[in-house]
C-alpha cells in the first residue's frame, strides 16, 4: 500500500487558487524533496495532504486511511516538521519532549537522547524555556520532536532553512542514517537544491498548482546537460 496517495487536491485562499487539481502518489520507502517557487503552495500542499488544512475538493489518504478521519494509530506513523515551529514556547525542551513521550505508544529515547547530545542539547539549552531558544535550536528541537516515535512517514517542510551549515550536515546525516535506512517514506521541502541532490532520489515539482514532473533524480538530469537548478529554473517558469 502506498503511505500517500492525493486524489484531485484543490485548495484556494479567497479567490486565489492554490492547489489545482494535485495528484501524487507516493510509493513506500521514497525519499522525495518537493520543489517549488516562493509561493507554489508546497506548505499548503503538505498541511492538505496530512489533514492539518481542509481542502476544497480532492482526497487525500494516509496509509490507506482518509486523512479527514485519521485514527491515532496512523497518526502514531507520521512525523512532521512544519516552517514555521509550533513548539509549546513556555516549556522547556526536556518538558516538551517529555509531553509528546506521553501521548505515542512507540518512543525512541535512546534515539531522543543521542540528538539532544549531538545538537546543542546538552548544556544549558536542555532546561531554557522554548521561547527564549533561537530560530535554529527551535528548527533542531522540531526534528527532534518529528524523528522521536520513529515514523513511517516523514513530511518536512524546509526543515533546514534556519540551520547553520554544521547543522544542516548534522541534520542530513541523521536523516541519511537513522530515517531513510529504516525505509521510511520521507517527503522534504527545500529550496537549497545542493542538500536535496544529497539525499533525495525523487524529486517533484509543484507548478501551476499542480505536481507537474515528477521522478528519478538520475532520469530526470540523464542526457540533458542540465543541473538540477537548471531543470528548477525550466520547470517553473
Ligand atoms: N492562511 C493563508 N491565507 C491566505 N493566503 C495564504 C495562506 N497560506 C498561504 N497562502 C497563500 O498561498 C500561496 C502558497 O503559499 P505556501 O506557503 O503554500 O507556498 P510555498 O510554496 O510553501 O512558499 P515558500 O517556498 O515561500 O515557503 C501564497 O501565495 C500564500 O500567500
Amino acid at each position: 500500500m502506498n503511505p500517500v496517495v492525493v486524489e484531485n487536491l484543490h485548495k484556494a485562499f479567497g479567490s486565489q487558487q492554490v492547489l489545482q487539481g494535485v495528484n501524487w502518489n507516493i510509493a513506500p520507502g521514497k525519499v522525495i524533496g518537493l520543489l517549488g517557487r516562493n509561493g507554489a503552495g508546497k506548505s499548503t500542499l503538505l498541511e492538505c495532504l496530512l489533514g492539518l488544512r481542509e481542502s476544497d475538493a480532492g482526497s487525500s489518504r494516509v496509509f490507506g486511511r482518509s486523512v479527514t478521519a485519521l485514527d491515532e494509530q496512523t497518526r502514531a506513523n507520521i512525523g512532521y516538521v512544519p516552517q514555521k515551529s509550533d513548539l509549546f514556547d513556555w516549556l522547556t525542551p526536556v518538558q516538551l519532549l517529555t509531553y509528546f513521550k506521553a501521548l505515542y505508544p512507540r518512543w525512541n529515547q535512546g534515539k531522543v537522547d543521542g540528538l539532544m547530545e549531538r545538537w546543542g542539547f546538552h548544556g544549558e539549552a536542555r532546561d531554557k524555556q522554548i521561547s527564549q531558544l533561537s530560530g535554529g535550536q527551535r528548527q533542531r528541537l522540531s526534528i527532534i520532536r518529528a524523528l522521536a516515535h520513529d515514523p513511517q512517514l516523514l513530511v518536512l517542510d524546509e526543515p533546514v532553512a534556519s540551520l547553520d551549515p554544521v547543522g544542516r550536515r548534522d541534520f542530513l546525516q541523521e536523516l541519511i542514517s537513522g530515517v531513510i535506512e529504516r525505509d521510511t517514506t520521507v517527503i522534504f521541502s527545500t529550496h537549497i537544491l545542493s542538500d536535496l541532490e544529497r539525499v533525495a532520489l525523487d524529486v517533484a515539482f509543484l507548478q501551476g498548482g499542480k505536481i507537474v514532473l515528477q521522478g528519478g533524480l538520475d532520469e530526470l538530469l540523464e542526457g540533458k546537460n542540465l543541473s538540477l537548478e537548471d531543470l528548477f529554473v525550466e520547470v517553473t517558469k
